[in-house]
């Protein structure tokens, strides 16, 4: 099928534009590019929209709302429920959110037919610049977009085999009873907040003083606060070096001598690769760095002027919405005579989906003061109780930020814990965004009673 190439002006190709890989940023490219009248496929070698669809986002929002069902049932009868509450069923559960995640396939196919996008079902391989192969057939476009995501790592040492990572946890049948969840990450955090809510004991194994290193330092220290109040184990400093399983289930060994264990399930959450390996770049001139990532301009170009690549393999804020945003624009920028157009990555908000949640967006304190200068940032901190909690003993405390630089105060950072975090986050986001200032959110009127006029009433 493969046909020769010319030069982008003059080729006969089999297709405008490949897309390689139909998760978030593949998907929205290649249903941009087609509404823009141009030819497009996409090459998948697994399910309809990617880790989000099947191993990320959207089971893992399912277990986080069955974990904060988990908590709200303890505290129903402070709201006068007399509850009985007789276990939990996982393998419903499981069943339920499979279903779901299978009918998202579906409508991600029929999307893609309404946008007239031929779907290749397979893996695609680079053999020249010009050409992927793609289960023994050939195809040829004038362009091509990278959009292969990453999977999840194992760490190179004994035993680093054994156990499970994020996508086990998605076929997980029951709830282990012990299980040691190692990694500080988004991912390890969230997963050991819902098996813990679901009735695990959890060990949350990290390598250096807590978890998630690089968001602002209240909040890491309020998380990990109500995470020990929960119940679960932060165990810090700890470097693994081996990992072993016998009849009383995994154990873990540390650099320093330490051991763990047993535990009934291991996980590893210790960050992603990109799906770099088998795509035949060396036939290309597509550079990567060293752990993998494609290298792209701020312009998602590599350095082969016909291909481009965005989301998770090219290292850069590995979020969904991040993925679809650099797809979409590219796509408008490429065929949509927005020459201008591309993704600004800064000022993006993100979520983590702990118990509470935790949403930021913006520098943190230690980022402003590094950017800016000690003396030019100026920090409003408080911390709250959501009303929620007003008749119970449990009492998760919420803590909001905002922090500030030069004279007018311009809102450079917005970090909330708490609960309702996740939700507010997108609107202060935009105010953010627009340059907004601490007299701005004082000048907000509140909505009242909620957690997110903790945000404008800051003092
Ligand atoms: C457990 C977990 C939870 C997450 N939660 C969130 C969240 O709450 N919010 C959020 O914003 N982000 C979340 N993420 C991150 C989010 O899933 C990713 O940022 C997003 O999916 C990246 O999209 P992508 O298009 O870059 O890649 P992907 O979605 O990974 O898609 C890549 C696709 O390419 C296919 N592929 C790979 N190689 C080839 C090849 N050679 N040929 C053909 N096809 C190929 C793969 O099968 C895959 O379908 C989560 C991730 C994980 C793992
Ligand atoms: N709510 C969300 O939006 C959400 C949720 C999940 C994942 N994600 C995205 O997916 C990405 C990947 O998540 P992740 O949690 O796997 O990666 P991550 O990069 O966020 O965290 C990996 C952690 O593992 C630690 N680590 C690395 N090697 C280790 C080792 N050998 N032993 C012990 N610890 C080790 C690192 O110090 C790091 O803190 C995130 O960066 C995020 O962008 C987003």
């Amino acid at each position: 099928m493969s046909k020769p190439f010319h030069g982008i002006e003059e080729i006969m190709a089999d297709f405008d534009l490949i897309v390689i890989g139909a998760g978030s940023g593949g998907m929205a490219t290649a249903r941009r590019a087609a509404e823009y009248g141009q030819r497009v496929a996409v090459v998948e070698s697994a399910r309809l929209g990617g880790t989000c669809v099947n191993v990320g986002c959207v089971p893992k929002k399912v277990m986080w709302y069955a974990a904060s069902l988990a908590h709200g049932l303890e505290e129903a009868a402070d709201y006068g429920f007399d509850l009985t509450v007789h276990g939990h069923d996982w393998a419903r559960l499981k069943a339920g959110r499979d279903a779901y995640v299978k009918r998202l396939n579906g409508i991600y196919q029929r999307n893609l037919d309404k946008s007239q996008v031929q779907l290749i079902q397979g893996h695609a391989r680079f053999t020249d610049p010009h050409t992927v192969e793609v289960a023994g057939e050939r195809y040829s476009a004038k362009r091509f977009l990278i959009a292969v995501g990453g999977y999840p790592a194992r760490p190179s040492i004994p035993g680093g085999e054994l156990g499970i990572t994020s996508d086990g946890f998605f076929e997980m049948e029951a709830l282990p009873k012990r299980i040691a969840v190692v990694g500080s990450g988004y991912i390890a955090v969230e997963l050991a907040g819902m098996l813990q809510s679901l009735g695990a004991k959890v060990s949350l194994v990290v390598r250096r003083d807590g978890v998630l290193r690089g968001f602002d330092e209240s909040l890491r220290q309020r998380l990990m606060h109500q995470m020990a109040e929960d119940g679960i184990k932060l165990v810090t400093e700890f470097v693994p070096c081996e990992a072993q399983q016998d009849d009383e289930g995994f154990h873990l060994s540390a650099e320093d001598g330490r051991a763990l264990g047993p535990f009934d399930e291991l996980l590893w959450a210790i960050g992603r690769h990109p799906a770099t390996d088998a795509l035949g770049l060396d036939t290309t001139a597509v550079k990567r760095d060293e752990k993998g990532f494609i290298l792209v301009d701020d312009w998602q170009a590599t350095e082969q002027d016909h291909i481009f690549a965005v989301g998770d393999v090219t290292g850069r804020w590995p979020l969904t919405p991040v993925a679809i945003a650099a797809g979409r624009r590219l796509a408008d920028r490429l065929y949509g005579g927005q020459a201008d157009r591309r993704l600004d990555y800064h000022t993006i908000p993100t979520v983590v989906f702990s118990h509470p949640p935790i949403g930021t967006v913006g520098l943190t304190e230690a980022e402003a003061r590094a950017a800016e200068g000690a003396e030019a940032v100026t920090v409003y901190e408080g911390g709250f109780v959501p009303m929620y909690y007003a008749l119970g003993e449990r009492k998760p405390k919420g803590l909001c930020k905002l922090v500030c630089v030069g004279p007018e105060e311009r809102v450079v950072g917005a970090h909330v814990i708490g609960m309702g975090a996740d939700e507010m986050m997108q609107g202060f986001a935009v105010a953010v965004r627009m340059g907004a200032t601490k007299a701005d959110f004082d000048d907000t009127v509140a909505i009242h009673p909620t957690t997110a006029e903790e945000l404008v009433t800051l003092r």
